[in-house]
């Protein structure tokens, strides 16, 4: 079966096909850019992007939405991630954390699929920023974000070992849970 990515994002593509491949679903890539409003939740962005894009593309899609949350910046840069890495990036975020004890953070995706409704799956990570960028694999923060339970960052970890914990594997793992049990 194959189902459309529409994103920019090659990692999360590769991330997407490494989970779903083995079960069967092969995901096309649909760099088809679409608006992704200033809401103050993921779910309101992956919303408005399906009713945007829904008469656009024929074919059941799905679109992901996804941020870094951290504490003790009141949840900054949350919705605005992706602006607040294209600016400040990795080491704008390391100096604004200079200083600062508490390092936790958790990292969110909402996947909002399409095929005549709108379906939400999402998925949570905790952990910690760390102190300096560590890595070279994954994209985006993964060189300084150190999820709970181990000591390497994601950007040390293979797409396999990220997908087996990350927010990203677990939002994939619902829609896959959700495709198994529909798609009968
Ligand atoms: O280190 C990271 N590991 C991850 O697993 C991850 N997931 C999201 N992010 C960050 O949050 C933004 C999301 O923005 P985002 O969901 O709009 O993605 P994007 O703009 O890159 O692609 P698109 O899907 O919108 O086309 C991205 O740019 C990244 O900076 C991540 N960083
Ligand atoms: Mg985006």
């Amino acid at each position: 079966m194959k189902i459309f990515f529409i994103t920019s994002n090659p990692g999360k593509v590769k991330e997407a096909s490494s989970l779903l491949k083995p079960l069967g679903i092969e995901v096309e890539q649909l760099k088809f850019p679409y608006p992704e409003i200033q809401a103050d939740s993921l779910e309101e962005v992956v919303e408005f992007g399906i009713r945007w894009l829904k008469d656009k593309v024929s074919k059941p899609f799905f679109i992901e939405d996804s941020g870094l949350f951290i504490e003790a910046l009141e949840g900054f840069p949350g919705v605005y991630s992706a602006y607040v890495y294209r600016t400040i990036g990795l080491d704008g975020i390391l100096k604004l954390m200079e200083g600062i004890e508490n390092r936790r953070a958790y990292f969110k995706s909402v996947i909002g699929y399409y095929d005549g409704k709108v379906h939400i799956f999402v998925g949570k990570v905790y952990g910690k920023i760390s102190h300096e960028k560590k890595g070279t694999q994954g994209f985006g923060y993964d060189p300084i974000f150190v999820p709970d339970g181990y000591d390497k960052t994601f950007a040390e970890m293979t797409t396999e070992e990220k997908n087996a914990i990350s927010h990203r594997g677990k939002a994939l793992k619902e829609f896959h849970r959700w495709l198994k049990e529909n798609l009968k």
